[in-house]
């Protein structure tokens, strides 16, 4: 069976531009990180098994992504495609082999759970967009439209769903990841209630228009990314991975910088 690459990202920025209920507005660069991604593949299967993933994760079915976006398409089929839906998870399970660290801040889960969208809507012939996949995708989270485009590098915007495209060359990225454990929300939480100071629409047009490579020469790392400073706040040890010229992608663990022009 095909196998299909859900690649990892890296924020190049992330900056708050306001709130929206519990979520945060933000606007970020996102870059796709070609040399980082899981392989997913559809595999035959009993049919008396229930939905199935084979892979390695730390998560009960029931709390994968890539379960979610299935149940998040099957709501939003007409009756006939949702029957094929079932009828392919019923013959198929779907097989990741896992790269992508959880818990890092390079979006694992979500672009598996993109990717899981894309394969189901070529295998079946869906015929579904992009917009729509996207919208689909979003109620699962706020990374996956992203994923779903599959852009080199775009600005994002709105809680997740404001995608678009900006021209430039792929950057080849060095990544560690520390073993942290970091929970999204919780990263959120410490910038509403500590850091509180989102940008002005200014600032937001220079930096949409400026070359990640030049935001990357131009910014510090905490200036580069507003979760950041409260990421160091809630996890204290996180200070000792910490190295001068790196960045950090969205609500961490991992720290990135990049290593060369890619040829
Ligand atoms: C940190 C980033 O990964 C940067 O790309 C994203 O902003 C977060 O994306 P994600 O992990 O896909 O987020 P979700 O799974 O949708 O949301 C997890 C939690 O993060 C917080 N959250 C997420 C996205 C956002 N724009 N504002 C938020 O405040 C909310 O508390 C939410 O309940
Ligand atoms: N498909 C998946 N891949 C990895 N982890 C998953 C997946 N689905 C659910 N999880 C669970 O989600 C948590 C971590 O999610 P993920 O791998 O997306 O990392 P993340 O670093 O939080 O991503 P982000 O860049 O969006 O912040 C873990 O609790 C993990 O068990």
């Amino acid at each position: 069976m095909k196998l299909y690459k859900a690649y990892a990202k890296v924020n190049i920025f992330l900056k708050i531009t306001g709130a929206r209920g519990n979520y945060h507005e933000i606007i970020s660069r996102f870059m796709r990180v070609d040399s980082l991604y899981d392989e997913l593949s559809f595999v035959a299967k009993n049919r008396d098994d229930a939905f199935k993933i084979i892979g390695e994760f730390s998560c009960k079915t029931e709390q994968n992504t890539i379960y979610k976006a299935y149940i998040a398409l099957l709501d939003s089929l007409d009756e006939t495609p949702a029957k094929s839906l079932k009828n392919l998870m019923d013959k198929y399970a779907v097989e990741v082999k896992k790269n992508i660290p959880a818990f890092a801040g390079l979006g694992g889960g979500s672009s598996d759970a993109a990717t899981f969208l894309k394969m189901c809507n070529e295998v079946l012939d869906l015929g579904l967009s992009q917009n729509e996949l996207a919208l689909i995708g979003l109620k699962v989270g706020a990374d996956i439209p992203f994923f779903i485009y599959g852009y080199d590098s775009a600005n994002v915007g709105g809680i997740g769903e404001v995608v678009e495209e900006f021209k430039e060359e792929l950057l080849d990225f060095e990544i560690f990841t520390p073993k942290i454990e970091i929970s999204t929300p919780k990263v959120y939480r410490a910038y509403r209630e500590n850091f509180y100071n989102p940008i002005d629409g200014f600032k937001v047009e220079k930096l949409k228009k400026t070359p990640s490579l030049d935001i990357l020469k131009k910014m510090s790392a905490d200036e580069a990314n507003d979760l950041f400073k409260p990421a160091l706040q809630e996890y204290k040890e996180l200070k000792n991975y910490y190295k001068y010229g790196y960045y950090f992608s969205g609500s961490g663990s991992s720290f990135f910088r990049v290593k060369e022009r890619k040829q």
